[in-house]
C-alpha cells in the first residue's frame, strides 16, 4: 500500500453553507498557501450560490472550486437547473455528476449521467463520476455487476483521463459512519480501474478514483493508502475546514 503520486482531496458541501460559510474557504485557502494542507490537489464542491463568490476568493490559489451537479444542456428552458458552461463562467474547475443522491432523489439514470459528464468536458470541467453500490446489492452479491454497468453507462467513451475523476461511493456508507473494509475497497477500485482500461484505452490506468462515503480525520490514513485509491470525496467532515484539512494533510 502506498499513496497515489497524484492525488486530490475533494469536498462536497451538499445542501449546506451560507455567505459565513466561506471563511471556511479561507481558511482552506490560507493552508494550501503554507503548505499545512498537504501534497495532494484540494477541491470543495460549494452550492451554487456560493461558487461565484468562492472562486473570486481563489485568484493565485491552488483551492479549486467545484459545482455538485450541471444540466447536459448549455441553456435553455430548463427552469432551476445549471449548465456546466454557467458553473465554469462563475469560475468553477470540476462538477460532481452521478451523486447517489441525484440518481436516488431526481431519478438519475447513467444515460443521464453520461450526459452530463460529456457536458462538463464540453464546458472544460473535470467530472467527478459517481458510482456505488446499496447496502441491499452488497448484501446480494451484486457489488461488481452494479459498479460494472455504472462505468460502462456513466463514463462517455473517449473520456480524457486526465480531466476526468471517478468516485467510488457505496451508498451506505455515505453520511452513515460506516465504512467497507479495506480488502473491499481495494478489491472495487481495482475492478473499476481494469473497467476503464477497457473503456479508454489510451489510458483508463490515469483516471483518478477517489474514494468517499464517511471519510474522516481519524480513518482517511488507511483508507487513501489503499491501491488505486488516488483522493476522497469527502461530504460531512468537509464542512469545518479543520476537519477537512485533518484529511487532505494526510497527504505530507
Ligand atoms: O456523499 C459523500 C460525498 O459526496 C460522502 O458523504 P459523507 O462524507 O458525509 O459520508
Amino acid at each position: 500500500m502506498a499513496f497515489s503520486s497524484h492525488p486530490i482531496v475533494v469536498g462536497n458541501w451538499k445542501m449546506n453553507g451560507l455567505q459565513a460559510s466561506l471563511d471556511q474557504v479561507l481558511a482552506v485557502r490560507e493552508a494550501c498557501a503554507t503548505g499545512a494542507a498537504g501534497r495532494c490537489e484540494v477541491a470543495l464542491c460549494v452550492p451554487a450560490t456560493l461558487i461565484a463568490q468562492a472562486a473570486s476568493l481563489l485568484a493565485g490559489s491552488r483551492l479549486m472550486i467545484g459545482g455538485q451537479d450541471c444540466h447536459a444542456a448549455a441553456l435553455g428552458a430548463h427552469t432551476g437547473d445549471i449548465s456546466a458552461e454557467m458553473l465554469k463562467d462563475a469560475g468553477a474547475k470540476l462538477v460532481i455528476v452521478g451523486h447517489s443522491e441525484r440518481r436516488a432523489n431526481h431519478g438519475e439514470t447513467d444515460a443521464i449521467v453520461n450526459e452530463k459528464a460529456q457536458a462538463a468536458a464540453r464546458a472544460g470541467l473535470t467530472p467527478i463520476i459517481c458510482v456505488g453500490e446499496t447496502r441491499a446489492e452488497r448484501d446480494a452479491g451484486e457489488t461488481l455487476r452494479v459498479i460494472g454497468r455504472q462505468i460502462d453507462d456513466s463514463v462517455p467513451r473517449g473520456s480524457n483521463p486526465e480531466a476526468t475523476i471517478i468516485a467510488y461511493e457505496p451508498v451506505w456508507a455515505i453520511g452513515t459512519g460506516l465504512t467497507p473494509t479495506e480488502k473491499d475497497v481495494a478489491e472495487v477500485h481495482a475492478f473499476i480501474h481494469r473497467r476503464l482500461a477497457t473503456l479508454v484505452p489510451t489510458g483508463g490506468k490515469d483516471m483518478r478514483i477517489l474514494y468517499g462515503g464517511s471519510v474522516k480525520a481519524s480513518n482517511a490514513a488507511a483508507l487513501l493508502a489503499i491501491d488505486h485509491v488516488d483522493g476522497a470525496l469527502v461530504g460531512g467532515a468537509s464542512l469545518k475546514a479543520a476537519d477537512f484539512l485533518g484529511i487532505t494533510g494526510v497527504y505530507r
